[in-house]
């Protein structure tokens, strides 16, 4: 079926769109992967991203909550809880968030003082606060299109795993635990978004929504790595945020 300026797009062109804007936006074309992943981070560059990507880390099960404190179909939210026991895990074995602070610790940072939240940078927390106002606010549909970065994770997991084991003492498979688990849980996760948006944005005016969330998403998680390479690998660290030495174990 051809494509028209006003009729919806067909499902495989949509899919084929949304996967072109992960191609040419996800942040694993960011320099700071390469230099993460390649090796060339100081052990500090590593400890400002374990900080500052905390932000994010702690807010995806609030977004997720906040998403599903909106949806009226019990069918959906059966789905979407999931995501937030993945990461909050339980009272015992806990999830990613305590995965993410094993990473922190592996790096000789406190744990405690990262799971505080102080020293985030302020573009890291401008970001990642308009990533969970834009699930809160905007409709249902564009809530899921925005998580469909997940799309493109587990490539960059899978590069990230291989790169810190290559290159740096503090990798092991306890310290990278976090990243080997999202393996296996994203591709679930975003299989169901993925069709949940193919199947509902039935028309071109909310393809469009659709692809313009999964552009904004792709930005939220671009700028954090752009703040990051300003504050820690050329030495503008902004007011307030972490500076080395502080929050050691
Ligand atoms: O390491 C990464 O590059 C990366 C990216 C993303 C993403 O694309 O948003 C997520 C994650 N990791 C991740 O671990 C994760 O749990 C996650 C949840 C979500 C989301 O939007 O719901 N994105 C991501």
């Amino acid at each position: 079926m051809k494509d028209t300026d006003h009729g919806p797009q067909s499902r495989d062109a949509f899919e084929a769109r949304l996967r072109a804007i992960g191609a040419e936006r996800y942040h694993d074309r960011h320099p700071f992967h390469a230099r993460l992943h390649g090796g060339h981070c100081t052990p500090d560059e590593v400890r400002a991203w374990v900080i500052n990507r905390w932000m994010y880390q702690s807010r995806i099960p609030m977004k997720d909550a906040a998403f599903m404190s909106r949806v009226e179909d019990p069918d959906l939210r059966r789905a979407w809880r999931k995501r937030i026991e993945d990461h909050d895990g339980g009272a015992t074995e806990g999830g990613g968030l305590r995965r993410w602070l094993a990473l922190a610790r592996a790096v000789g940072l406190d744990p405690d003082y990262v799971a505080s939240g102080a020293g985030i940078m302020p573009a890291t927390r401008f970001a990642v606060d308009a990533y969970v106002r834009f699930v809160r606010d905007m409709p249902l549909l564009d809530a899921v299109a925005a998580s469909l970065t997940e799309l493109f994770a587990p490539k960059i997991h899978a590069e990230r795993i291989e790169g810190l084991l290559a290159h740096y003492d503090f990798a092991d498979e306890t310290s990278l635990a976090y990243f080997r688990k999202r393996l296996t849980e994203a591709p679930e996760d975003v299989a169901f978004g993925l069709n949940h948006v193919l199947t509902h944005a039935d028309t071109r005016e909310k393809q469009d929504a659709a692809a313009a969330a999964l552009i904004f998403k792709t930005d939220v998680l671009w700028a954090q790595l752009d703040a990051l390479w300003h504050g820690y690998v050329e030495g503008n660290i902004p007011p307030g945020a972490w500076q080395p030495g502080q929050g050691m174990a």
